[in-house]
């Protein structure tokens, strides 16, 4: 059985339906990734499968439980973990505290002052290991402000790795990143998958393509084709898609 699955979700915004019957299925170790054009449906999809918004109807099922209608907070410490498109990051501290307080153990500490987080050594060697995951434990004290935007993306999914979870879901990794920082990107995702069941959307065909076990692509509101790089290389849309990005690269 699928780790993660949605089934039958639908979802309207007053009379704007936005999503008709989707139906995904996310596997135990694997990357898979959700495509497709713009106002597709495919953001509105994310905050449905964590929990920010409720479907009108079907259900959501991590692990063989429901977890449609509970809230996101309940979704998150079930071990469902999502980085945003925006990046939210407190940028008035530095690189390790937004670390530390996304750690379990520091929600279980209790600890409200700063410095009692800052002296507590379990806190900081299990911070240092997240952002050595990602490739910023060089950069812990560092001031988060003064992150180049790749690392920033890597800080931002650090946060999301600190919760300990079962599946990270990467909203648009690559947006506003450049050449370098995608491919820097791209081989931080693949160490990540050998932890984690990873889930993105995302714009940038070749990153998709590259890492993605599996690809569901998303239009009209629907699922309209779904497999795994190689099958989807013939899909009409996948193809026209996949034309226009080289014409404009
Ligand atoms: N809270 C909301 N209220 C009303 N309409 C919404 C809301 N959220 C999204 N929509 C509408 O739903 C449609 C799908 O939006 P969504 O952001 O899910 O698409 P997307 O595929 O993620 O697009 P993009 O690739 O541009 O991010 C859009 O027409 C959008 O205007």
């Amino acid at each position: 059985m699928a780790l993660f699955e949605a089934r039958n979700i639908h979802k309207r915004f007053g009379s704007r339906v936005v999503l008709e019957n989707i139906s995904l299925s996310f596997e135990a170790g694997q990357v898979s990734g959700i495509m497709g054009p713009n106002g597709a449906g495919k953001s509105t999809c994310f905050h449905v499968l964590t929990g920010q918004h409720r479907p009108d109807r079907g259900e959501v099922v991590f692990d063989g439980q429901r977890i449609s209608g509970l809230p996101p907070q309940r979704i998150a410490r079930m071990g469902v973990s999502r980085s945003f498109q925006l990046m939210n990051l407190f940028d008035d501290t530095v690189v390790i505290e937004n670390v530390m307080l996304a750690l379990p153990a520091f929600r279980r500490r209790r600890l409200h002052a700063m410095s009692a987080v800052f002296s507590d050594s379990v806190l900081i060697d299990r911070a240092l290991a997240v952002l050595d995951q990602v490739g910023l434990a060089a950069r812990a004290w560092d001031a988060a402000a003064s992150l180049s935007y790749g690392d920033r993306r890597a800080l931002e999914i650090a946060v999301a790795v600190a919760a300990e979870p079962r599946i990270l879901f990467l909203d648009e990794p690559t947006s506003g990143l450049g050449a370098e920082a995608t491919r820097r990107l791209a081989l931080l995702v693949k160490r990540l998958r050998e932890r984690y069941t990873i889930v993105m959307i995302e714009h940038d065909m070749r990153f998709l393509f590259e890492l993605a076990d599996k690809i569901s692509v998303i239009h009209w509101g629907q699922v309209i084709a779904e497999g795994t790089p190689a099958q989807l290389g013939d899909n009409k849309w996948v193809r026209r898609s996949t034309l226009a990005e080289a014409t404009h690269a």
